[in-house]
Parts: structure tokens; sequence; C-alpha cells
């Protein structure tokens, strides 16, 4: 990977809000319209408190099919900018888009023990088709952040959709997998010892078990491990999402973590609108870097989506395995989402 993206991997996001409070309240850009479509869920209500404090956002609007207007009367009294609407069923979908920057979308249902991503397909792909269009209509030119698995195969489907509505610009729909990064970042450095704030991990692939690649040779601060430890940690970064699904025991899965890369993933977005340099995140995009025609990099983002894919960078001969295991697998998931959108109607 080029060493910009090493450089500026980690971006100034919600993990640095007051860092966001100077920035935004120097140039005055505090003026985006952010939508939630998902927001009384699990990711939805905690991701929304973030996006509550972050000074960028004049307008918070949230969707769902049920009980947004208690998450809305109960976000919009704290004493934060953001004005605070809320949205429920369908018919309120279009107030909700309209106007917006940035959308995100954590609707959907989570997995139980024993459930693969891809189990989860019957039930989401249909919600992220009736969003996808929605969004396609409402706000064509937002930035369109999916959460809702699986990602593997909701990105291709919302990419599909908005094709068939007419919109071509297919360069500001991202899968969001920050996560996997901000994992990757807390399992190393919790391992080498390293401070967790300066550590970035590029993630590259999809979103589910060996598609999720974390690129550990090109971890800043370089770090080594022998191999059964290296084999070790990659297995727990892509099987991290089933650890959590396995402790909540029936609940649900990650939230709170995913709440919090949702909203970092969002900050970078509004970052990238506002015209900032070197905003640099991994996300799960159309992408001609390997044969699968959906796949995360580091990318450098700016007010039109993306601006450069970094690509692969160099891998070590492991992590060149590892991309040739997850190509087919990935191809199978997008063939599946992009045959689901060709007969949605
Ligand atoms: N990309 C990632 O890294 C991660 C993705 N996820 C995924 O995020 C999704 C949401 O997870 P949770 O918040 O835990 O689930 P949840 O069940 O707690 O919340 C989902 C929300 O979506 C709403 N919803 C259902 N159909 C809808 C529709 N048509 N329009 C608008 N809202 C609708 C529900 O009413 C509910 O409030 C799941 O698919 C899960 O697998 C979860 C963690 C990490
Ligand atoms: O594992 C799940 O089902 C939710 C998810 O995508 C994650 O936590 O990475």
């Amino acid at each position: 990977m080029a060493s910009v993206a090493k450089q500026f991997l980690r971006p100034s996001t919600v993990n640095n809000l007051t860092k966001l409070v100077r920035n935004f309240s120097v140039t005055g850009q505090n003026n985006y319209k952010v939508a939630v479509l998902g927001a009384s869920g699990g990711i939805g209500q905690p991701m929304s408190l973030l996006l509550k404090q972050t000074p960028a956002i004049k307008q918070l609007a949230l969707y769902d099919i049920a009980h947004t207007p208690g998450v809305a009367a109960d976000l919009s009294h704290i004493d934060t900018a953001a004005q605070v609407s809320g949205h429920i069923g369908a018919e309120q979908l279009g107030d909700c888009l309209t106007g917006s920057d940035v959308v995100v979308i954590p609707a959907g249902v989570p997995r139980k023990p024993g459930m693969t991503r891809d189990d989860l397909f019957n039930t989401n792909a249909s919600i992220v088709a009736d969003l996808s269009k929605a969004c396609a209509k409402y706000c064509p030119t937002a930035f369109i952040c999916i959460i809702s698995n699986p990602v593997n195969s909701t990105v291709p489907i919302c990419c599909e959709i908005y094709k068939k509505s007419g919109v071509s610009d297919t360069s500001k729909i991202f899968g969001v997998t920050t996560l996997d990064v901000v994992r990757s970042n807390a399992f190393i450095a919790e391992a080498k010892g390293f401070d967790v704030s300066k550590v970035n991990v590029p993630v590259i692939g999809g979103h589910a078990g060996i598609t999720i690649i974390p690129v550990i040779s090109q971890c800043s601060p370089s770090c080594s491990f022998e191999q059964p430890a290296l084999e070790a940690i990659t297995e727990r970064i892509q099987d991290a999402g089933t650890e959590v699904v396995k402790a909540k025991a029936g609940a649900g899965s990650a939230t709170l973590s995913m709440a919090y890369a949702g909203a970092r993933f969002a900050a970078s977005a509004l970052d990238a609108l506002s015209g900032k340099d070197n905003v640099v995140e991994c996300a799960f995009i159309q992408s001609s870097i390997t044969a699968a025609t959906y796949f995360s990099t580091p990318l450098l983002l700016g007010p039109n989506g993306v601006k450069k894919n970094f690509g692969l960078g160099n891998l070590s001969d492991y992590e060149k395995k590892l991309v040739d295991a997850c190509v087919p697998e990935l191809q199978k998931s997008i063939k599946k989402g992009e045959e689901f959108a060709a007969n949605f109607h």
C-alpha cells in the first residue's frame, strides 16, 4: 500500500470528537444533514447518539419502521447543535432522505448463534433494496454507508438498484467494514502492548469470515508475529463478529462497537465532503483491484466519494493466499446480490 495510506489510515473522527469540534467550528462547515435508516435498532440508537455529538451535523434524520418518535424525542433533549427529526414508516422515508448528505444504513435483522451473515440475506436483501431505491430517488448524490449484512451482497444490491434507477455514479456507495479495522487495531495493540490510538491496520477484502483480510504486514507501527500467532490473530479478527454473537447468546450481534465504527465512517464521509485532505478509510466498494468486482481496500475520500483507491499494496505471501481464498467467496456473494437486484421491482 502507498505510504500515504499507511500514514493516514486512522482518520480524525469520532475517536476524537474534540478535534472534530475544533475543525468544524473553525471552518464553519457544520451544515450537513445525516440520515440513519434503522435508527431504532441496536446499532442505530447508540450510533445516532454519537452522531448527535458531531458538530458537523446540522440535521440528524432518524428513520425506522418502529419507535423513531421516541428515539428522536430522547436525543433531541441533548444540548448539542444537531436538530433531530424522527420519521416512521415508508410514507415518511422521502422526507427523511431529502437533502441528506450522508445516509447510514443499519436496518435489518442481526445474526443469532449458529447463523452465518449470508443466512440474513433473505430478510435483509429486500430491506436494503427498498431503502436503496428510496435513496436513489430522494438523495442520489449522498454518501451511502451500508452496515446491513451480508455486506458482501447488500452493497452490490444497492449499486445495482442505483443503476436500475438511472443513477450511474456509484462512487459514493460504501459497505462499512470499519469495525474490522477497529477490531484489528484493538487486538494488535493488545498483543503488542502498543498505544492503541496510534495503531493502524488496513483490512481488505469483504466483511464475512475468510473474506476479512487484516494486512498485518502493513500495520503501523510495524510489527511481526511468528506464523502460528499470525494465523491465530488473523482468525480472531475474521471471527470477531461471531465471538460477539456467541457472547450475546441470542441477544444479537455487535452493536456498540459497530455504532462507534459507523459513526467514525460517517464522520470521515463528512470530512471528505468538507474538502478535508487525507481522509482515508477502508470500505467495500465496486472495484477493479481484483477479480472480485467489489473489494475493500484503503481509499482516499473526497467530496465526490472515492478520490483514489490505494489498492492492495505489498502483501506477504500469507496475505496473498488469503486474497486468493477470498476472491471466489466474494464473487459468489456479489453474484447473489446482483441476481437479487436484477429481479427486484
Ligand atoms: N457491517 C458491520 O460490520 C456490521 C453489520 N451489522 C448488521 O447490522 C444490521 C442491524 O443490526 P442491529 O442494529 O443489531 O439489529 P436490530 O434488530 O437491533 O436493529 C435493526 C433495526 O432495523 C429496523 N428495520 C427493519 N426493517 C426496516 C426497514 N425496512 N426500514 C428501516 N428500518 C428497518 C428495525 O426496526 C430495527 O430497529 C444487521 O444486519 C447486522 O448483521 C452488525 C454489526 C456489524
Ligand atoms: O457478526 C455479525 O453478524 C455482525 C457483524 O457483521 C460483525 O460484528 O462484524
